[in-house]
Protein backbone atom coordinates (compact mmCIF):
# COMPACT_ATOMS: atom_id res chain seq x y z
CA UNK A 1 0.00 0.00 0.00
CA UNK A 2 1.11 3.72 0.88
CA UNK A 3 3.15 3.56 2.81
CA UNK A 4 5.07 0.69 1.54
CA UNK A 5 5.97 2.66 -1.35
CA UNK A 6 7.14 5.39 0.81
CA UNK A 7 9.76 3.49 2.29
CA UNK A 8 10.90 1.54 -1.00
CA UNK A 9 11.32 5.11 -2.23
CA UNK A 10 13.25 6.18 0.17
CA UNK A 11 15.73 2.88 -0.11
CA UNK A 12 15.65 3.71 -4.06
CA UNK A 13 17.00 7.19 -2.91
CA UNK A 14 19.23 5.89 -0.33
CA UNK A 15 21.08 3.69 -3.18
CA UNK A 16 20.31 6.26 -5.47
CA UNK A 17 22.91 8.39 -3.53
CA UNK A 18 25.06 5.68 -2.44
CA UNK A 19 26.24 4.44 -5.92
CA UNK A 20 26.31 8.33 -7.47
CA UNK A 21 28.89 8.81 -4.36
CA UNK A 22 30.74 5.71 -5.61
CA UNK A 23 31.03 6.56 -9.16
CA UNK A 24 32.17 10.25 -8.42
CA UNK A 25 35.61 8.49 -6.51
CA UNK A 26 38.57 8.28 -9.12
CA UNK A 27 39.63 4.67 -7.20
CA UNK A 28 36.22 3.28 -9.08
CA UNK A 29 37.03 4.60 -12.21
CA UNK A 30 36.96 1.33 -14.22
CA UNK A 31 34.05 0.11 -12.09
CA UNK A 32 31.52 2.54 -12.99
CA UNK A 33 30.65 1.18 -16.31
CA UNK A 34 30.75 -2.33 -17.99
CA UNK A 35 33.98 -3.74 -18.81
CA UNK A 36 34.18 -3.37 -22.67
CA UNK A 37 33.97 -6.80 -24.46
CA UNK A 38 36.48 -4.98 -27.28
CA UNK A 39 38.64 -4.02 -25.13
CA UNK A 40 38.81 -7.61 -23.00
CA UNK A 41 37.97 -9.98 -25.40
CA UNK A 42 38.07 -13.47 -22.76
CA UNK A 43 36.15 -11.59 -20.27
CA UNK A 44 33.05 -13.03 -20.59
CA UNK A 45 34.93 -16.86 -20.84
CA UNK A 46 35.64 -15.67 -17.09
CA UNK A 47 33.26 -13.62 -15.29
CA UNK A 48 29.48 -15.37 -15.83
CA UNK A 49 27.76 -12.26 -14.09
CA UNK A 50 29.05 -8.76 -15.28
CA UNK A 51 28.00 -5.93 -13.33
CA UNK A 52 29.13 -2.21 -12.88
CA UNK A 53 27.96 1.03 -11.31
CA UNK A 54 26.04 2.93 -14.01
CA UNK A 55 23.82 -0.96 -14.47
CA UNK A 56 22.90 -0.77 -10.43
CA UNK A 57 21.58 2.62 -10.77
CA UNK A 58 19.19 1.16 -13.80
CA UNK A 59 17.97 -1.32 -11.33
CA UNK A 60 17.48 0.98 -8.86
CA UNK A 61 15.52 3.09 -11.35
CA UNK A 62 13.54 -0.09 -12.62
CA UNK A 63 13.07 -1.02 -8.69
CA UNK A 64 15.08 -4.07 -8.89
CA UNK A 65 15.72 -3.66 -5.39
CA UNK A 66 13.11 -4.08 -2.15
CA UNK A 67 16.03 -4.56 0.37
CA UNK A 68 19.62 -3.38 0.99
CA UNK A 69 20.89 -7.13 0.67
CA UNK A 70 19.28 -7.76 -2.47
CA UNK A 71 20.91 -4.68 -4.11
CA UNK A 72 24.34 -6.19 -2.47
CA UNK A 73 23.76 -9.32 -4.01
CA UNK A 74 24.20 -7.42 -7.20
CA UNK A 75 26.87 -5.02 -5.91
CA UNK A 76 29.48 -7.24 -4.53
CA UNK A 77 29.63 -9.14 -8.25
CA UNK A 78 31.35 -6.15 -8.95
CA UNK A 79 34.50 -6.15 -6.81
CA UNK A 80 33.87 -10.20 -6.97
CA UNK A 81 34.43 -10.01 -10.62
CA UNK A 82 37.51 -7.95 -10.81
CA UNK A 83 39.22 -10.30 -8.40
CA UNK A 84 38.43 -13.41 -10.45
CA UNK A 85 39.36 -11.75 -13.52
CA UNK A 86 42.84 -10.40 -12.42
CA UNK A 87 44.23 -12.58 -10.01
CA UNK A 88 47.98 -12.55 -10.97
CA UNK A 89 51.00 -10.92 -8.99
CA UNK A 90 51.55 -8.01 -11.02
CA UNK A 91 51.29 -4.56 -10.56
CA UNK A 92 48.27 -3.89 -12.67
CA UNK A 93 46.40 -6.91 -11.75
CA UNK A 94 47.07 -5.53 -7.62
CA UNK A 95 46.15 -2.56 -8.50
CA UNK A 96 42.42 -3.19 -9.23
CA UNK A 97 42.17 -6.05 -6.73
CA UNK A 98 43.25 -3.17 -4.38
CA UNK A 99 40.79 -0.69 -5.68
CA UNK A 100 38.06 -3.78 -5.45
CA UNK A 101 38.77 -4.49 -2.12
CA UNK A 102 38.38 -0.83 -1.14
CA UNK A 103 34.87 -0.65 -3.49
CA UNK A 104 33.84 -3.60 -0.79
CA UNK A 105 34.56 -1.60 2.15
CA UNK A 106 33.28 1.52 1.18
CA UNK A 107 30.13 0.25 0.64
CA UNK A 108 29.44 -1.58 3.89
CA UNK A 109 30.75 0.78 5.81
CA UNK A 110 28.34 3.55 4.63
CA UNK A 111 25.69 1.11 4.38
CA UNK A 112 26.46 -0.04 8.22
CA UNK A 113 26.95 4.35 8.99
CA UNK A 114 23.83 5.70 7.04
CA UNK A 115 21.04 3.49 7.32
CA UNK A 116 18.92 2.50 10.06
CA UNK A 117 18.82 -1.04 10.99
CA UNK A 118 14.74 -0.90 11.89
CA UNK A 119 14.40 0.79 8.20
CA UNK A 120 16.23 -2.09 6.77
CA UNK A 121 14.06 -4.81 8.50
CA UNK A 122 10.53 -2.62 7.60
CA UNK A 123 12.06 -4.04 3.57
CA UNK A 124 13.08 -6.96 5.03
CA UNK A 125 9.02 -7.29 5.85
CA UNK A 126 7.77 -5.62 2.28
CA UNK A 127 9.80 -8.55 0.78
CA UNK A 128 8.33 -11.59 3.12
CA UNK A 129 5.09 -10.13 2.65
CA UNK A 130 5.31 -10.16 -2.00
C1 LIG B 1 36.66 -3.68 -14.13
C2 LIG B 1 37.63 -4.60 -14.80
N1 LIG B 1 37.70 -5.90 -14.56
O1 LIG B 1 38.69 -6.44 -15.29
C3 LIG B 1 39.25 -5.44 -16.01
C4 LIG B 1 40.41 -5.66 -16.91
C5 LIG B 1 38.61 -4.26 -15.73
C6 LIG B 1 38.90 -2.94 -16.25
C7 LIG B 1 37.99 -2.33 -17.11
C8 LIG B 1 38.28 -1.04 -17.59
N2 LIG B 1 37.42 -0.37 -18.45
S1 LIG B 1 37.21 -0.90 -19.99
O2 LIG B 1 36.78 -2.29 -19.96
O3 LIG B 1 36.30 0.01 -20.64
C9 LIG B 1 38.73 -0.77 -20.76
C10 LIG B 1 39.60 -1.87 -20.73
C11 LIG B 1 40.83 -1.79 -21.38
C12 LIG B 1 41.19 -0.61 -22.05
C13 LIG B 1 40.31 0.48 -22.06
C14 LIG B 1 39.09 0.41 -21.41
C15 LIG B 1 39.44 -0.37 -17.21
C16 LIG B 1 40.30 -1.01 -16.36
C17 LIG B 1 41.56 -0.29 -15.93
O4 LIG B 1 42.38 -0.93 -15.22
O5 LIG B 1 41.68 0.91 -16.27
C18 LIG B 1 40.08 -2.30 -15.87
Amino acid sequence: EEQEEDVLRELRLFLTNLTERLMLDRRFKAFTKPVDIEEVPDYLMVVQNPMDLSTLLSNIDEHKYVTVNEFLSDADLIWQNALEYNPKRDQADRHIRHHACTLKDTMRTIIRKELDKDFQRICEEIRESR
